[in-house]
């Protein structure tokens, strides 16, 4: 029997808003990018963010957490708000912001050095830990990214060694290495075979259990499979956004409805 709820005892949402974009324009130089973009992403889902080549989904992803500040000419306006903090005010920490968001990127981009020591690189620039905590921590990202039965007897060989979809893995597992609270994957099963891709995929799966997750992909089947929402994005512009059902089985602006069907981009 459920427990009575005491008398003004709100629920908790199960998913709140975790990160909130508000009317956010973005500019390379004199060229806009982003036009007056709003949506929020909720914690513990994965929201998919799906439209033609070149039309803003990276730079979107990149400006949550700022990666645009190492480039003078490229300005964000608007709000990003995590946790209702506006991330893109001046005085951020942007080591801090940085560390509650990980990332990965079309390729993946191990470090040359050993597996073990891309996991460890990372958590050594924030903590200073006992090697037998460090081997724990090693050992729970690599778990964390379904990466640890493969290479739990190779951890001190090149990271380089392993193939396109377990170098995916390792780059997810030193993103979480750092305990972050928000993901965001750039495409990340483009350089890779349907077997490693479904890996990936149900890492994915896994993942939404703990993280806020937003992942850019080209692959309607794969958007529709794992995003409890998704966006669709045209020349800057967010053009609909809604539940993964809105936007898959009945979008509702043409342009988006083209797009999902494979009628154009
Ligand atoms: N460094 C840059 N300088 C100038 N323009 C840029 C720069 N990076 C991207 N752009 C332009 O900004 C627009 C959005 O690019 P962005 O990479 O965000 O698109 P995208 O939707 O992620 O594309 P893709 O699916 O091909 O990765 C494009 O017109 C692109 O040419």
């Amino acid at each position: 029997m459920l427990a009575a709820r005491a008398v003004g005892e709100a629920a908790a949402p199960a998913h709140p808003t975790k990160v909130d974009i508000r009317n956010l324009d973005f500019f390379y130089g004199p060229f806009q990018a982003l036009k007056n973009v709003s949506l929020s992403l909720k914690d513990r889902h994965v929201t998919a963010l799906i439209g033609p080549s070149g039309c803003g989904k990276s730079t979107l992803i990149r400006v949550i957490n700022r990666l645009h500040d190492l480039y003078p000419d490229q300005r964000a306006m608007g709000q990003v708000l995590i946790d209702g903090e506006d991330i893109l005010q001046e005085g951020i920490d942007l080591n801090r912001l940085r560390a509650r968001i990980g990332m990965t990127f079309q390729r993946a981009t191990p470090f040359p050095m050993s597996i073990y020591e891309n996991i460890a690189f990372g958590i050594r620039l924030h903590h200073q830990l006992p090697k037998a905590d460090m081997d724990d921590r090693v050992e729970a990202a690599l778990r964390g990214a379904a990466l640890w039965d493969e290479v739990k007897d190779i951890l001190r060989k090149s990271a380089l060694a392993l193939s396109g979809g377990q170098q995916q893995r390792l780059c997810v597992a030193r993103a979480i290495a750092l305990e972050p609270e928000i993901l965001l994957f750039d495409e990340p099963c483009s350089a890779l075979d349907p077997v490693s891709t479904s890996r990936i995929e149900d890492l994915i799966d896994e993942l939404r259990k703990r993280y806020c997750i937003l992942i850019i992909t080209h692959n309607m089947q794969q958007a529709a499979r794992l995003s409890d929402h998704a966006g669709f994005m045209y020349l800057g512009e967010l053009v609909e956004f809604g539940t993964a059902e809105d936007i898959f089985v009945r979008p509702r602006d043409p342009r988006t409805q083209a797009y999902v069907t494979g009628r154009f981009g």
